[in-house]
């Protein structure tokens, strides 16, 4: 039966518009909504007869073909020639063409995805449908970022390191942007170089390979020689074209994500066109990149141990930078890492320091793009520590955790690492203001793991069950549940998830023989380090170790403290006596 107040919350949901309403009805996660008016299992509850009665009321209507939206499109397509045609007619056709792919490829999945979800969620085939439909719009967003290149390369190759947030169709599909980048002719790169610094490649470099040894959506990078000290360098040149499409490109981007967001209010992905708003002037702007270099290398310079080396600075104009040339091997190029003697399981343990380091560390720059193509391993023999650097490209974007933040963060993963789900509902609401309905998503988007498995134990490897199981949750309406979530948590959290889900997939690619047991009692040492600065903080603000109420509080903050360091460092030992190579050997020697 039909609960008595159902029929109030259908009317209310109604008045949006009824296609709206329909959509609305199919959605499966607006089941948290329905929650309220029909008990655990939301709008599943309703007998299936009578959900249809409520869903076939209304006729969808295509809304962006209604008048107005013609006289709204008509009219951007006008101040888009309008504002290019003063450049050159060529360009105004240019603006018109980029804007037109952008335009009919939003509609389209905007049309598909209206259709597909007004199918009904019950049937069997709903998820398959689903799935191809998510395929079929990631393939012609695709295309139309390929083609407008630019900007819309970097919002792809954002959007697939979303694995927390996206469908996999999504994610998977924009892969091969990381590598095919437009790539720029030295003759635009001669030319901006004279124009920025009023010398060709020939009178500053004795050597220039046209070959470029990266790529990337904003810039490519050469090799080079330097006349004057004959120095090897890498040159970073921003594309040319960039600047020329930046403006409109951002103006594009917004428009589709506020579309989909009109459409399925579900689905608000315009914080990310506000992200990018945010974020892409300062990478454009390489002198400020320059500025995070010296930032991140003197952060580090009183960090021991962490292997990371920082490419030097030589100078920096807006579009160009020449830094000290540094090649390794990519942290996937297993064969190479094996053939060199370079440790897996170490890699994957420096990885862990550095990147806690920069989340839980104080005053710590956190680099928001650590991906595979930012990040080499080169051989270095030390005397003590690893056989190897880490270097790290790419300081474009960095944020820096309020300190507040920072520890809350850090005593909710302590919290995930005890199992302990009272403590982490506490600190999720402290980092993000989560609810008690949105913890369980929230407890999966940064650990990456279902929830059973956090409330057990996360510091297992991910199974390929569980990866399927979370795929099955994300068809089944968890997707636009996160999405929802993410959009109203603060944005810093959202890069926090960011860097938490590449470094992640770092970790994974180097398939360590240790597990994840290791990175996560490393991080463990530095949540509890966030934590016992905090106490210290405190108890320094509270008249210090005079009073006997604070010699009992720092005598628990240390406690704590050096607890969790213990258990690292027997942890260390043991796989240093059990499982070191060398000592493997003796043992079954003596055996
Ligand atoms: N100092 C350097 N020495 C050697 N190679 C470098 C150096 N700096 C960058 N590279 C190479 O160039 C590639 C692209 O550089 P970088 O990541 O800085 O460009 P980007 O435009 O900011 O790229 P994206 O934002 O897509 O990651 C790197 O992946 C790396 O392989």
């Amino acid at each position: 039966m039909l609960p008595a107040k159902a029929p109030y919350a259908i009317r209310a949901l109604r008045r949006p518009s009824s296609s709206t309403y329909r959509l609305l009805a199919n959605a499966p996660s607006l089941n948290v909504l329905y929650h309220a008016h029909f008990g655990p299992g939301g709008f599943r509850n309703v007998p299936s007869a009578a959900r249809t009665l409520y869903i076939t009321i209304p006729k969808p209507r295509v809304r962006y073909l209604r008048p107005r939206w013609l006289v709204a499109g008509v009219s951007l397509a006008a101040v888009i020639v309008g504002s290019y045609i003063s450049e050159s007619p060529y360009h105004a056709i240019m603006a018109l063409e980029r804007t037109m792919r952008v335009a009919s490829a939003t509609a389209r999945c905007i049309q598909d995805y209206r259709h597909t979800l007004a199918l009904d969620n019950d049937s069997p085939d709903y998820a398959s449908s689903l799935s191809a439909c998510h395929q079929r719009c990631a393939r012609r967003a695709l295309k139309v970022m390929e083609k407008n290149g630019s900007i819309f390369i970097k919002l792809g190759q954002h959007l697939s390191s979303m694995t927390y947030l996206l469908p996999i169709e999504w994610t998977s599909t924009f892969v091969p942007l990381q590598d095919r980048c437009p790539r720029s002719s030295i003759e635009d790169l001669d030319r901006m170089l004279q124009q920025d610094t009023g010398f060709k490649i020939s009178e500053l470099f004795s050597e220039f390979d046209e070959e470029p040894i990266g790529t990337a959506s904003l810039a490519q990078v050469h090799r080079a020689r330097l006349r004057e000290s004959g120095e090897e360098v890498a040159v970073k040149l921003q594309h040319p074209s960039l600047a020329e499409w930046v403006p409109l490109d951002l103006v594009l981007t917004r428009f589709a994500l506020t579309n989909i967001k009109f459409f399925f209010p579900e689905y608000p992905m315009d914080w990310l066109s506000e992200e990018m708003e945010l974020s892409l002037p300062v990478e454009l702007d390489f002198e400020e990149e320059a500025k995070n270099i010296h930032r991140v290398t003197e952060h580090f310079r009183k960090i021991p141990n962490t292997a990371l080396v920082i490419p030097k600075v030589i100078w920096a104009k807006k579009r160009i930078l020449l830094l000290e040339y540094l090649r390794g091997y990519r942290v996937d190029d297993l064969a190479s890492l094996d053939q060199a003697g370079i440790s897996r399981d170490e890699v994957s343990a420096s990885l862990a320091h550095i990147f806690n380091e920069m989340i839980f560390g104080n005053n710590a720059p956190l680099h928001c793009d650590p991906h595979h193509g930012n990040l080499a391993i080169r051989p270095n023999k030390r005397r003590r520590g690893p056989n190897f650097d880490v270097i790290l490209y790419d300081h474009g974007l960095y944020r820096e955790i309020p300190v507040s933040m920072r520890r809350s963060y850090a005593k909710l993963w302590l919290a995930v690492l005890d199992g302990d789900e009272a403590r982490m509902r506490v600190y999720a609401s402290e980092v993000a203001g989560i609810t008690t309905e949105q913890f369980p998503l929230f407890a999966s988007a940064i650990t990456g793991r279902d929830f059973v498995t956090v409330k057990a134990s996360v510091s297992t490897a991910r199974s390929e069950t569980e990866k399927e199981h979370i795929a099955a949750a994300m068809a089944d309406g968890m997707l636009s549940q996160l999405i929802q979530l993410l959009a109203n948590v603060p944005r810093i959290i959202l890069l926090i998830l960011k860097t938490n889900d590449l470094t992640r997939s770092l970790d994974e690619s180097l398939q360590s023989s240790i597990g994840p047991e290791r990175t996560f009692l490393i991080m463990a040492d530095y949540c509890s380090r966030a934590v016992f600065d905090e106490e210290k903080e405190i108890v320094a603000n509270d008249g210090g170790l005079l009073k006997p109420r604070n010699i009992a509080r720092m005598a628990c903050a240390l406690f704590f403290f050096f607890r969790t360091k213990l258990k690292l460092v027997v942890f260390e030992m043991y796989l240093y006596y059990w499982r070191h190579p060398s000592w493997a050997y003796q043992r079954n020697q003596s055996i």
